[in-house]
Parts: structure tokens; sequence; C-alpha cells
């Protein structure tokens, strides 16, 4: 028999036999540990950190893509860990202070730093429940939040014990990327190019800095002023709402049409050449992708199915058992 609370639900192999975690499907037996990891200590967790979203969400909307984007750059580094909830200190830059983090929005941090309040609030549940489980779990409320698709969310995850600036460098992807670099990326962390195109789609929602599309409104190339596959009258938005001498602090919407629903509008847009980024609009103008953003754009069950398949998959990414991580007490530094 294991003991999930010292190998974790995510160790892949189990008393099942060969059968690995990721052919685990919610629903049937072999998965009830997954998703009841704090069935005996914290039986509450989910109900708990739902409300603290919810809280939070009513008081301020940004919590939504915050969080969003916070749990898929966590991911990305180091896997599903919690590194990059670590703070700096005088010894270490930490994740969080990498060019490619500082754009995270303080409330997805913030979100989580008050669940784990309210569930060290709980005696059983205190010290229990991993920083990298409470992100995975939010990440889920937000999504509903934004009327997405709800999901089983796979629990048992450790937080890291290392968090380094250093080791974002070239994980993250960046908003000029094209497909084959975007490929690269997500197949690194398993995920396949279905999976990259779905989630994507979090540009559904959320907010961007000016500077990151500069270049494709005022220097594209020699040939080009304004990226020929922008949209005409989105590039005069765009040129609008992001003058050349615009504050810095100004974010504009992703997803010009419905930036808080989490929907499939964003490949409609993509169709109509409104991707905010290049590495938007080239899940269109790539042959080989756009197949599935035209789909997509038709069937929002099929969206919805892909987005929740490519989330639990994310969720998977590099996860933490064992002594590889531990449950930190304070989410943002180390015990
Ligand atoms: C596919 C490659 C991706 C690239 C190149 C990319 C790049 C970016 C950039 C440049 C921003 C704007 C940051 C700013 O200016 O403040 C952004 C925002 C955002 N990204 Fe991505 N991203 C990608 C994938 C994802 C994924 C997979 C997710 C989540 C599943 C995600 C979620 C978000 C969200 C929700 C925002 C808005 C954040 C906010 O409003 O605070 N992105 N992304
Ligand atoms: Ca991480
Ligand atoms: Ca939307």
């Amino acid at each position: 028999m294991i003991n999930p609370r010292r190998n974790g639900a995510f160790r892949s192999g189990s008393r099942h036999g060969s059968l690995p975690y990721h052919l685990c499907v919610s629903g049937h037996n072999h998965c009830s540990a997954q998703h009841n990891f704090y069935g005996k200590s914290c039986p509450n967790v989910e109900a708990i950190v739902r409300k603290i979203v919810q809280q939070k969400v009513k008081e301020t909307f940004v919590t939504i893509p915050a969080t969003l984007r916070l749990f898929f750059h966590d991911c990305f580094v180091n896997g599903c860990d919690a590194s990059v909830m670590i703070q700096s200190t005088p010894n270490n830059k930490a994740e969080k202070d990498h060019p490619d983090n500082v754009s995270l929005a303080g409330d997805g941090f913030d979100v989580v730093i008050k669940a784990k309040k309210a569930l060290d609030a709980i005696p059983s549940c205190r010290n229990k429940v991993s920083c990298a489980d409470i992100l995975a779990l939010a990440t889920r409320d937000v999504v509903v939040a934004a009327e997405g698709p709800s999901y089983p969310v796979e629990l048992g995850r450790r937080d890291g014990l290392e968090s380094t600036a250093a080791s974002v460098h070239g994980n993250l992807p960046g908003p000029n990327d094209n497909v084959d670099k975007l490929n690269k990326l997500f197949a690194k962390n398993k995920l396949t190019q279905e999976d990259m195109i779905a989630l994507s789609a979090a540009h559904t929602l959320g907010f961007a800095h000016c500077s990151k599309v500069f270049n494709r409104i005022y220097n594209f190339n020699r040939t080009h002023i304004i990226d020929p596959t922008l949209n005409k009258g989105y590039a005069k938005d765009l040129r609008l709402a992001c003058p050349k001498n615009v504050d810095p602090r100004i974010a504009i919407n992703i997803d010009p049409i419905t930036p808080k629903k989490l929907d499939n509008i964003y490949f409609r847009n993509l169709q109509q050449g409104k991707g905010l980024f290049t590495s938007d609009q080239v899940l269109y103008t790539n042959r080989r992708s756009r197949p599935t953003v035209d789909s997509w754009a038709k069937n929002s069950a099929a969206f919805n199915a892909a987005f929740v398949k490519a989330m639990t998959k994310l969720g998977r990414v590099g996860v933490k058992t064992g002594h590889n991580g531990n449950i930190r007490r304070d989410c943002g530094a180390f015990n």
C-alpha cells in the first residue's frame, strides 16, 4: 500500500500496477486518492479555497487573469510547485523577479496567500495543504468565475525547495514566438500543439501592457510599419489605446470583445486578425494550427473540453512528491 501523504498521489505507478497517473480519469476508482488527497486532513479544502476566491474576485476582477497566468508561469518553471511565489532574499533572486515574471499581477499571489491563511485557521488543515495545490484549486475556481468550464483538480503536489530567477530563462514563451517555438516549449512540458492552442485561449481574458505590442503597430519590419496580419480597424484601435509615448503602466484588454469571459471568442478574434500578440495570431496564420482554431471558433463545447484536458495536463507538469518537496508554512518563503 502506498502512503499518499508521503509519496504523493502523483507518484507514477501505483498499487494498481503499472497504470501511470496520467491515465487517471475523474470518477474512476483509482483516482479517488488524487481528487480526495486531503479527505482525511482537510476535507473542506475545496470549499474554503472557493469561498476565498469568490470573495476576492468580487473585490477585483484582475484576480481572475492574474491567478490563471500565475499558475501557468509556476508550472512551466520547475513544475507546479509554487516556486513562482517565493520572495527574493538578499542571498537569492527568486523567479518572480525575473523580467518575464515582473508583470504577474499581485492579486494572483494574494488570493493564494489569503486561501492559505483561511485553511491554516482550521486546526486539522493547518500546514497540511501545499501552496502548489492551493494555486491549482484557485485557478480552477477563477476559470469558473469567468464562466469557463469546471473540472476536477488533481491534488497531492508538494511545494518546491528552490526558486531562482536564472531558472526562468528560456522556459516561458514570448509574445513574438512562432508556432514552432511555442510547440517546442510546450512539448518540453509534455503538452501537445492542441494543448498549446487551448491554453493560449487564456488570452481570452486579462490585460497586457502596451510595450508588448509596440513592434506590431509602429515598426513591424522593412516593408510594413504595421503587422499585415493585424486587422486594420483593430490596429487603429491599438494605436489609439497605445500611443508611442504611453505611460508604461497602461494596460489594455487582450480580448477586445469579451475581456471578462473565458470563452472561444478568442478563436473568432484570431480569424479576424484580432489576436493581440504575434504568438496569438500565428495560431491562425500557420496552416498547421489553423484547423484547430477554426474548429474551436465554431464549437465552444469542443474548446471547453480541450481546455479542461490541457489544464489538467498543465497541472501535472513537474509535480513533486515525497522528499522532493514539502508543505510550505508561508507560500512566499522556504520553511
Ligand atoms: C502561448 C504562449 C504565451 C505567451 C507568448 C504569453 C504571453 C503573455 C504576455 C506577453 C502577457 C501580457 C503581460 C503584460 O503585458 O502584463 C500575457 C498575459 C496573460 N497570459 Fe499569457 N502567454 C502565453 C500563454 C499563456 C497561457 C498558457 C496562459 C494560461 C493558461 C496565459 C495566461 C495569461 C493571462 C491570463 C494573461 C493576462 C494577465 C493579467 O491580466 O494580469 N498565457 N501573456
Ligand atoms: Ca514552479
Ligand atoms: Ca473572452
